[in-house]
């Protein structure tokens, strides 16, 4: 952000102007998440940078459209400071820190406040938070854990979050919200910091275009939004029939794991695939047939144990030809002859055509079994490990793979030539090309069995219809969160179970295409 705000000034377009657009943007989002301002009562925690300076730019606005604002310095700004200047001729009421001895003008706004804006410190250099600025804000989390009621909205970050790292210090700013300007900072991605900044809502600040275009060609990393989703959604063509969105074979499931076959088929429905077959033991089949009224289905030979029999491949590979994508791996079992099945089915040796492959759970387990599978792997292909199958993948410990996710995800996708998607809580996709983005989702709803067949079925979906594997692995995981944010929202997040997120998936895709006209 450094680096564009200089290339931004070299364009014609000053700091001080992203600033007050930075300041709008939130001011706008705040009224909007306070139901309005007039009469609402606000308190701007005001720092002595750039991200002060946002604060006094969200104080004028807000006071401008009817709150009641104060500003409390919290540490020392310029003297002839024009955004103080501003914020004073349109009535906010200013209070420093350096005259509340004790704290009791902080004590007494904290108590009464609708909302607290956190803009004491943002993307400047990081060091722990000294004694003034860590005083206040372990008085605001203190007083925010015993006000239910009250928002705390950072600015850009917030205060004590490392922007580069994530790391935080004990006393970092706990916020509701936060608003991240222009390209979010690696340190509301990371945890723990991530797990400071609660929703995270991505602002524009109007960077001139050409500055923007270039930052987008050479920033390597994208934090999903609502409109990057909506950008990877194709038109629905009214004149179509199912053989238009694809048709998807999964081959899932052992006597263990009848549910996650069925999950994993329901979530390629939902997302829109023409057509869905799902190839499972033949006991599997018995079981899951009378859920999956849609669904197509292939009864497999199985072995002693209820899992698919190697011999299946051949029924498997000579059906290929019909087929626009193929998933593989919920509840497979793992075993010698689970491991064959998927080298015959995936690795280069036969030859049928290279169908676009999301491979997950067993999938992998058994793939990791085979030498070189890495080189071997014959189609464009989705991976989707959970940490701990990432262990397996890289034999990297999962501790090493959780504290640098971002970089594990995008150097397996470069080795191995495929798209990668690391699960988990701020979900990261990585393309062989280079490009990687983290979906904003931390959801405990989602930690339950299940749920992640269900994204399985989705990105087979996607894959069938024809997204190209990055883009069905991102738009996929993106819905899937969302789907999962909407029952959250409804239900909590303790008993949520996987099969409750499919109702909600052909309606997120809905409200994100929007009402725009369909393509004839
Ligand atoms: N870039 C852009 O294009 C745009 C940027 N914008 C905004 O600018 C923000 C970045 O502004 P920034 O660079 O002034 O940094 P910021 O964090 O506000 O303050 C740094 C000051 O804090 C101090 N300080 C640091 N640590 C401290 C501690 N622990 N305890 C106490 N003090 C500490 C440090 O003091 P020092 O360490 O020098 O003593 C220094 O004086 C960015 O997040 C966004 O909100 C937008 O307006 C849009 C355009
Ligand atoms: N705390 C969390 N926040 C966000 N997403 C989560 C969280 N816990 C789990 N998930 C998501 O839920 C799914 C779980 O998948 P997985 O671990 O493969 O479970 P299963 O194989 O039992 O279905 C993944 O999409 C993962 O990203
Ligand atoms: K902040």
């Amino acid at each position: 952000m450094q680096a564009l705000e200089a290339a931004s000034e070299t364009a014609g377009v000053s700091t001080d102007a992203l600033m007050e657009n930075a300041g709008l943007a939130c001011a706008l989002r705040i009224r909007q998440r306070m139901g309005g301002a007039a009469g609402r009562l606000v308190l701007v925690l005001v720092g002595p940078g750039n991200n002060g300076a946002d604060g006094l730019v969200v104080a004028r606005h807000l006071r401008r459209w009817g709150a009641d604002v104060c500003c409390y310095i919290v540490r020392g700004r310029p003297a002839d400071d024009p955004k103080m200047t501003d914020a004073l001729a349109y009535g906010v009421a200013v209070v420093d820190s350096s005259e509340d001895h004790g704290r009791p003008n902080l004590g007494r706004l904290l108590g009464s406040c609708h909302l607290v804006v956190d803009a004491i410190l943002g993307a400047g250099r990081y060091r722990p938070l000294d004694g003034l600025v860590g005083d206040v804000t372990v008085l605001v989390n203190s007083i925010r854990s015993d006000r239910p009621d009250l928002s705390v909205v950072a600015v850009d970050l917030p205060t004590g979050v490392n922007p580069d790292t994530g790391a935080a210090d004990p006393r970092a700013i706990v916020a509701d919200e936060t608003l991240a300007l222009c390209h979010p900072k690696h340190g509301i991605a990371n945890f723990p910091g991530a797990g400071l900044a609660g929703r995270v809502t991505v602002l524009e600040i109007g960077l001139p275009a050409v500055v923007s275009a270039a930052a987008d060609a050479d920033l390597p990393t994208e934090w999903m939004t609502p409109a990057s989703a909506r950008a990877l959604i194709a038109d629905r063509p009214l004149v179509s029939h199912k053989g238009t969105f694809g048709h998807l074979m999964i081959v899932a499931g052992s006597r263990n794991f009848v549910g996650a076959a069925s999950l994993a088929a329901q979530g390629a429905h939902r997302v829109g695939a023409g057509l869905v077959t799902l190839a499972a033991p033949d006991s599997v089949y018995r079981l899951a047939a009378s859920r999956l009224t849609e669904t197509i289905h292939l009864p497999l030979p199985e072995d002693a144990d209820g899992r698919i029999d190697p011999s299946a491949a051949d029924v498997i590979l000579e059906r290929l030809n019909n087929y626009s994508a193929l998933a593989v791996g919920c509840g497979l079992g793992l075993s010698d002859g689970t491991a064959t099945l998927i080298e015959r089915l995936l690795l280069l040796g036969e030859n049928p055509p290279a169908l676009p492959t999301v491979i997950d759970a067993d999938g992998l387990n058994n793939l990791s079994q085979c030498a070189d599978w890495d080189k071997r792997l014959r189609a464009p292909t989705v991976l989707t490990p959970h940490p701990g199958e990432m262990t397996t993948l890289t034999g990297r410990p999962t501790v090493e793979v959780q504290a640098d996710r971002l970089e594990i995800a995008s150097q397996s996708a470069k080795g191995w030539r495929q798209t990668v998607l690391l699960k988990g809580a701020h979900t990261v996709v990585a393309s062989p090309g280079g490009q990687r983005c983290i979906l904003p989702f931390a959801n405990p709803a989602l930690a339950a069995g299940g749920t992640g067949d269900v994204l399985t079925g989705v990105i087979g979906g996607l894959l069938a219809q024809g997204v190209a594997p990055y883009d069905a692995a991102r738009l996929g995981g993106f819905l899937h969160g969302t789907a999962a944010d909407r029952v959250r929202s409804q239900r909590g997040d303790a008993g949520v179970v996987a099969s409750d997120l499919l109702d909600h998936l052909p309606a997120v895709i809905a409200d994100l295409r929007g009402p725009r006209a369909t393509r004839v």
